[in-house]
């Protein structure tokens, strides 16, 4: 059965996305970011876009505002008894989505459903600190959600068949491709999408090309609609680098971050979201290299 509402934990630019996804079929959706500032620029991101959206023609004029008014900011976590499933899309660290999952567990009732949008982290792991691991999945949206097909579904090792059904039941109420993985960390596309960004951060701290030779090659050579360093950047450098350290810690040293990529994160270069990162940035528009980048180059 389709939920009629889905808390998303989580105001970021996934959940923010996400919510919007979830707004335009039709879905009751509560939103709440420990940093309510987060979830005001959430709402208004989700108003912009559908706005746009539109304008030009790619949703029902007549439904928009019904759509933006389907999402609804909440202050607190009680305020999402009544939703029937609950997808987290906070930040991609373990023990900050094991506090939350503990949390939600005592206070949604014994039939709700808790999806997390975890890019790497098993979701047997996550699954293990609530009361109802059968009733826990992965639920791996693409970036940005609303444009992107596919899906991810993962079946942690306690997920229940029921379980698994209504959340392949309900991506492809939302229109989505599913992909389905193992709970192995990193899943299926992470653990080929990762490998070839790490290995672009290392071509830049060796110094073999510039950035924007490099991005051009997966732009011009390999027809992807974006280079793996502004690929990065638009991920966040921090989420990248996450997503590795938990591969490495499954698979090993091959998903070990390069060293650039540890002197981004630690300098506070994530990218887009904090306007740079390999790339200096502008709302979403790439205005220039970042020349900071430039002088780490030794580091691989
Ligand atoms: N960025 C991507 O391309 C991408 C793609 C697919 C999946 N994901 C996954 O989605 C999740 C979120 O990523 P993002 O890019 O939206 O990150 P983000 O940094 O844009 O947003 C994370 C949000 O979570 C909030 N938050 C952190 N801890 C919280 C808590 N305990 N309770 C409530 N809110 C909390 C933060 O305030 C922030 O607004 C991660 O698990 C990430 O791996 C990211």
């Amino acid at each position: 059965m389709i939920p009629k509402i889905v808390g998303v934990v989580g105001a970021g630019q996934m959940g923010s996305g996400i919510a919007q996804v979830l707004a335009e079929a039709g879905l009751g959706v509560l939103l709440y970011d420990s940093v309510p500032r987060q979830v005001e620029q959430g709402l208004d991101a989700i108003r912009l876009r559908l706005e746009k959206r539109a304008a030009k023609g790619d949703f029902p004029e007549e439904g928009m505002q019904d759509a933006v008014h389907r999402v609804i900011g909440v202050k607190t976590l009680k305020e999402f008894h009544d939703a029937e499933f609950i997808i987290e899309a906070v930040v991609e660290d373990a023990a900050e989505k094991k506090k939350l999952f503990a949390w939600l567990a005592d206070i949604v009732d014994a039939s709700t459903l808790l999806a997390s949008n975890t890019s790497s982290i098993p979701i047997t792991e996550l699954a293990a600190v609530t009361r109802h691991p059968e009733n826990v999945i992965g639920f791996h949206f693409m970036n940005p959600p609303f444009l992107m097909p596919g899906i991810e579904v993962v079946r942690g090792l306690l997920t229940s068949d029921a379980t698994f059904a209504a959340a392949r039941e309900l991506a492809r109420h939302l229109g989505k491709e599913v992909v389905v993985s193992k709970d192995r960390a990193g899943f299926v596309v992470n653990r080929i999408l990762m490998p070839m960004i790490n290995e672009a951060v290392m071509l830049v701290g060796e110094g073999t090309a510039s950035i924007e030779d490099i991005d051009r090659g997966g732009l011009a050579c390999l027809n992807h609609p974006m280079g793996p360093l502004a690929l990065s950047d638009t991920i966040g450098n921090d989420t990248t680098h996450h997503i590795l350290s938990v591969m490495q810690q499954e698979h090993g040293e091959r998903f070990r971050p390069a060293p650039l990529l540890t002197r981004l994160v630690e300098a506070g270069m994530f990218g887009r979201k904090t306007s740079a990162g390999f790339y200096e940035w502008q709302g979403n528009s790439i205005q220039r290299v970042n020349p900071r980048v430039l002088e780490f180059r030794d580091a691989g």
